[in-house]
């Protein structure tokens, strides 16, 4: 039986102390459940917060740094400190671990991503964890995952994980924030995430070192879930704490995805990643054979064309009344489907392929991964 594949996300809050140092006794629970993971026969890939928080104190920072050089110094101070304790204590354990910073770059650029699926595949093969980070030293704001919940969250996507689990400080989601509502009531588990929900959830995060609070937890989640990864959200880490949330047994609550089929991984980068160079507009009867019938898209249906790119390029589709439909792979350049526009329905037209149905992926409400 193949083994079950487990991203464990850690953030910052439960590593390291508000003083900007490491906790020795986290990091200890942390890498006796990895190593336990490990020994019942779980891949595990582990994304670990935490550099910033670790790096700070010992710079001479009193608090978490505000501006960007110092969070990004902090970081390249922090992320050795955390790798060494992560590396020593997992190799106690007879573990071997590998260290690997992320950037978007890495999941933007179609070769890299291609790579570094082949990485993973490899370090899998040989036992290994991969132990991950953003590469926090050289991200700049707008290309940055926005943290490190979207980043565990894309990582399950890409490795088809058969379960992500996010480590925090609060033992599941609740229908308010249980710090100063309380009243708030906890969820147990859900299927899907609706919007309602995630947009009632407040940004605030309980302790000074953390980032995005269950907002971006929540938001993580639903990307998740869209490519049908299920997720747990709780806290209680203990040696045997995966063990526990596999068996249901988890401190938590449970998201289950609305589909049972992963998302092939070059949909999620057509979906998800990819640098959008145009899009297309098209009328009912090419909006219904795209999305409901799974069928490619035929020049005859596009009512107008946007934005500038050749085949092989990611386009945005919307119907007429301007809803987005989906992405996919332009099968032909913008100048000569413009060319097709303008003349009329020919024969071309209709054999054609706009957008081959392997090559589309539809993003509209759920994000369903149908036509997978
Ligand atoms: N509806 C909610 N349910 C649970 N926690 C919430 C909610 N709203 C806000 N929070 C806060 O989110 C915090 C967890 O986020 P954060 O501090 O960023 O964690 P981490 O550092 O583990 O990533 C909780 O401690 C809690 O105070
Ligand atoms: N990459 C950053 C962490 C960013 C982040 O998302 O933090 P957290 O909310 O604690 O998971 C670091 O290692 O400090």
């Amino acid at each position: 039986m193949a083994k079950k594949r487990i991203v464990i996300k850690i953030g910052s809050s439960s590593l390291t102390t508000n003083q900007g140092k490491l906790s020795e006794k986290q990091m200890e629970h942390v890498t006796q459940m990895i190593a336990a993971s490990y020994r019942d026969n779980y891949e595990v890939i582990v994304i670990s917060s935490g550099a910033v928080s670790a790096g700070f104190g010992e710079m001479g920072y009193p608090v978490r740094p505000q501006t960007l050089k110092g969070k990004q110094a902090a970081a390249s101070v922090g992320q050795t400190v955390l790798m060494r304790h992560y590396q020593d204590r997992l190799n106690a354990n007879g573990v071997v671990s590998a260290q690997l910073l992320l950037t978007r770059a890495d999941f933007t650029d179609e070769e890299r991503y291609h790579h570094m699926f082949n990485t993973f595949d490899e370090l899998f093969k040989r036992g290994v964890v991969p132990i991950i980070n953003e590469n926090d030293a050289t991200a700049v704001d707008e290309l940055t995952f926005g943290d490190n919940d979207m980043l565990a969250s894309l990582v399950s996507g890409f490795i088809h994980a058969d379960q992500l689990i996010i480590w925090t400080d609060v033992d599941g989601i609740y229908n308010g924030n249980p710090l100063t509502d309380a009243h708030a009531e906890k969820i147990y588990s859900l299927t899907g995430l609706p919007a309602e929900l995630i947009d009632g959830i407040d940004n605030s995060s309980s302790s000074s070192v953390g980032t995005g609070g269950m907002k971006s937890k929540l938001s993580a989640a639903d990307r998740a879930l869209s490519m049908g990864v299920p997720v747990f959200i709780g806290n209680g880490i203990h040696q045997h704490a995966v063990h526990d949330v596999i068996a249901g047994q988890g401190n938590g609550t449970y998201l289950y995805p609305t589909t049972d089929r992963p998302m092939k991984t070059k949909k999620q980068w057509i979906a998800f990643h990819s640098d959008i160079k145009g899009s297309l507009t098209v009328d009912n009867g090419a909006a219904e054979a795209l999305v409901e019938n799974y069928h490619s898209l035929l020049p005859v249906g596009i009512i107008s064309v946007q934005g500038e790119f050749i085949e092989g390029d990611v386009i945005t589709v919307y119907d007429s009344d301007g809803n987005l439909l989906g992405n996919g792979k332009a099968g032909i350049s913008k100048n000569e489907l413009a060319t097709m526009i303008a003349s009329g329905s020919s024969p071309a037209s209709k054999t054609r392929t706009a957008i081959h149905r392997d090559d589309w992926i539809t993003i509209k409400e759920e994000k369903k991964g149908e036509s997978l």
